[in-house]
């Protein structure tokens, strides 16, 4: 596990930095989001001790961080650092020597990258020949060839299209899954939904909020509840005259509405099921409750509360 702890940092008289505290446990994607500017980058290169904090402490499983741990990380970083005219597997093997791997480990851990991400037709030409989305899964393979402990990764979906984003997904995923802590920024507000066990947001230099991402939605759902009944005459008007909720939305036998209590949202469930929606309309039709439940926040929305 990685962790941060009252982490502070200025430029000048510009504090980016302001007490950054939050973890990425090991076996688990970590989403780092946040806006321009916010911090993320800068927070990344401490970790990766490319740049000093001011103030506060790294530490990685409970020890304070050293170079020969950093050294073991893979981090790509947001300028990508590779060399445009050297030939990718080539240079794979090469980075991996560099982290001290055998000549026959790096060769081998290389050529499995490149076929896992799809550059295995790429594999002998320059770098700089490929497009920009095959040269962001060389970056990714090139993190990776030298099996690091944990991974630290910079808008590392940006530029790639929707299959690459499997790919690399696939990739991520499989190695998290080995007990390194990953840790990736992104922009990409549904990809980190759909990837990321936790999410940590930052804004203006300060965590605005961390945990998990089911914590996170439990956190920001309000009261809002919504009911879907079946059936041919289903109609969820009724829903307006119940104590203690008010209808936000209503499209026939659809309604949205906020609750003031658990008990209110309940007493709706329990009349549609009871009764039957239409049997308050005078019908003989029943109506079946097709669906009900809170409405959890996505991502962006807890994002846009959370940053505003
Ligand atoms: N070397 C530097 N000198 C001065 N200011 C810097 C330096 N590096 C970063 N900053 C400033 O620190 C703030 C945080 O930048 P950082 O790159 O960490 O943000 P970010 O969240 O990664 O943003 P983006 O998503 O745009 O990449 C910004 O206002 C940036 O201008």
């Amino acid at each position: 596990m990685i962790q941060l702890e009252g982490i502070t940092r200025s430029f000048g008289e510009r504090r980016v930095l302001d007490d950054v505290g939050f973890r990425v446990d090991g076996g688990r994607m970590t989403g780092f989001v946040g806006g321009n500017g916010a911090g993320k980058t800068t927070t990344m290169r401490i970790i990766l001790g490319v740049l000093s904090a001011d103030a506060g402490t790294v530490t990685i499983d409970g020890a304070p961080i050293t170079a020969g741990d950093r050294a073991r990380f893979g981090y790509m970083p947001e300028e990508r650092g590779l060399y445009p005219k050297m030939k990718v597997l080539e240079q794979l093997v090469y980075l991996g020597r560099l982290h001290g791997m055998s000549a026959g480990d790096a060769k081998r851990s290389a050529t499995e990258l490149v076929d896992r991400l799809g550059l295995g037709e790429r594999a002998n030409d320059p770098l700089e020949s490929l497009s920009l989305g095959n040269q962001q899964r060389a970056q990714i393979a090139a993190a990776l060839v030298h099996e690091p402990v944990a991974l630290v990764l910079d808008e590392p979906f940006s530029g790639l299209d929707p299959i690459a984003v499997e790919v690399v997904l696939g990739v991520l995923r499989d190695y998290a899954a080995k007990g390194a802590p990953v840790l990736f920024s992104s922009h990409q507000l549904d990809i980190v939904e759909r990837l990321c066990d936790d999410v940590v947001v930052i804004g203006g230099g300060r965590i605005l909020a961390a945990g998990s991402r089911e914590e996170l939605r439990a956190r920001h759902s309000g009261s809002a509840f919504e009911i879907e009944l079946a059936g041919p005459s289903a109609d969820a008007g009724w829903v307006r005259d119940q104590p203690g909720v008010e209808v936000t939305h209503l499209d026939g036998g659809f309604a949205r509405f906020d609750a003031d209590s658990d008990a209110a949202a309940q007493s709706v469930l329990s009349r549609a099921v009871a009764h039957g929606s239409s049997e308050t309309h005078g019908s003989s039709e029943t109506a079946i409750v097709r669906r009900f439940g809170p409405i959890t926040p996505t991502l962006a929305e807890i994002f846009k509360e959370v940053v505003q």
